[in-house]
């Protein structure tokens, strides 16, 4: 039996939102879709903060389609840190746990608050922490009020640059050590390659695409899914700073994940250099590559590997390299542009884009 179990119909002046969601015990769902597709009105509907004109709700064998918000057992964590301001961080977490009359409320917040390392922060008030302490307090604050359902709508959309990598290391441990299941509304692949088993596309108030999210990244088949994967992603299993590819290279990176690991090497195709002839001695990444096809994308032009590497180059270096389909070249990238991180999912990646 799945652990959530939900169907939804619900129309909102022109738009219809029409969707099945199952999740099993522990499975993390990232939600992906273009503006209007219908995330928020979804996560509002597993909330209880928006009723559906028909459908069924359970999570953990419980029918919620007619139980109000606070009775659901399901926790959000909203873009912005929604804390008491008036609070400590400490008195934050322990709200939950204290509204529902649990014994140890104050022992269940400290340890909380030092599983997503803000124990140091116990005393002070949001106003006191940084936009990713208040987040990481925010977390422990959802998961100790025990919800059978995690949702958390975009949580790293509101960190600056510097904080999110760490923020999505954190979530990605919490998510992974607990038996819950959650589902994470995202615009970025990453956050999908590293927090979530699966991938579910919404388009138009429908689920377009769905499938293991290094499977649907690597080989998108909906419009969005390739826009938004628009980047180069390389399957294979983390090594000390760097990646062995599932097709036997080894491409060196910016690791944030420890050796062993199922891992994605990511680089943009517009920082990939293409040579005739194998860069000897260069400190690079060189990837030996056939040329399948060659297309206009702005001013560059977008040549695609038979293995779905993609690289963006001029017009004029085309010409001067005179490159043609079928050729056999390398795509020459620095490891300074290539990100490697854990990723989930045992399913045999390949490169994007694919055709
Ligand atoms: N209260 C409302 N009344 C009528 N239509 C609404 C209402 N709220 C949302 N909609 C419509 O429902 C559709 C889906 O909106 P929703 O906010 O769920 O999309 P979204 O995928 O979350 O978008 P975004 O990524 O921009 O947050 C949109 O076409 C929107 O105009």
């Amino acid at each position: 039996m799945s652990a959530l179990s939900s169907r939804f119909r619900v129309t909102r002046g022109a738009f219809t939102l029409d969707v099945q969601l199952d999740l099993e015990a522990g499975e993390v769902v990232a939600v992906l879709g273009p503006n209007g597709s219908g995330k928020s009105t979804l996560m509002n509907l597993l909330a209880g903060l928006l009723r559906p004109d028909s459908g069924h709700l359970t999570l953990g064998g419980r029918d919620l389609v007619d139980a109000q918000p606070h009775q659901r057992g399901i926790g959000l964590l909203a873009q912005e840190p929604l804390l008491f301001p008036h609070l400590t961080a400490l008195a934050n977490v322990e709200f939950g746990p204290r509204a529902q009359r649990r014994a140890g409320s104050r022992e269940t917040a400290l340890r909380w608050l030092a599983e997503v390392d803000a124990a140091e922060f116990a005393d002070r008030r949001p106003r006191q922490l940084s936009g990713g302490q208040a987040q990481r307090v925010a977390l422990a604050r959802a998961l100790a009020a025990e919800p059978d359902l995690l949702l958390l709508d975009e949580p790293l959309n509101a960190l600056d640059i510097d904080a999110a990598p760490a923020m999505r290391g954190l979530l990605r441990r919490v998510l992974r050590a607990q038996s819950r299941p959650a589902i994470v509304v995202t615009h970025d692949a990453l956050d999908a390659l590293v927090l979530a088993d699966r991938v579910v596309v919404l388009d138009a108030g429908r689920i377009v695409e769905q499938g293991p999210s290094r499977e649907v990244l690597t080989r998108p088949r909906s419009a969005f899914a390739a826009r938004i994967a628009g980047l180069n992603l390389i399957a294979g299993t983390t090594v000390e700073g760097g990646l062995h590819s599932d097709s036997g290279v080894v491409i060196a990176g910016r690791s944030t994940a420890a050796p062993g690991e199922n891992g994605v090497a990511v680089f943009s195709p517009s920082a990939v250099a293409v040579h005739r002839d194998n860069p000897h001695g260069s400190p690079r990444n060189a990837l030996r590559v056939r040329l399948a096809g060659m297309e206009p994308r702005g001013d560059l032009v977008r040549l695609r590997a038979a293995d779905g590497t993609a690289a963006d180059i001029t017009p004029a270096a085309v010409a001067e390299l005179g490159l043609e389909p079928g050729q056999d070249v390398w795509f020459v990238v620095k490891a300074t542009e290539v990100g490697v991180h854990a990723a989930l999912g045992r399913s045999q990646g390949g490169s994007w884009p694919r055709d």
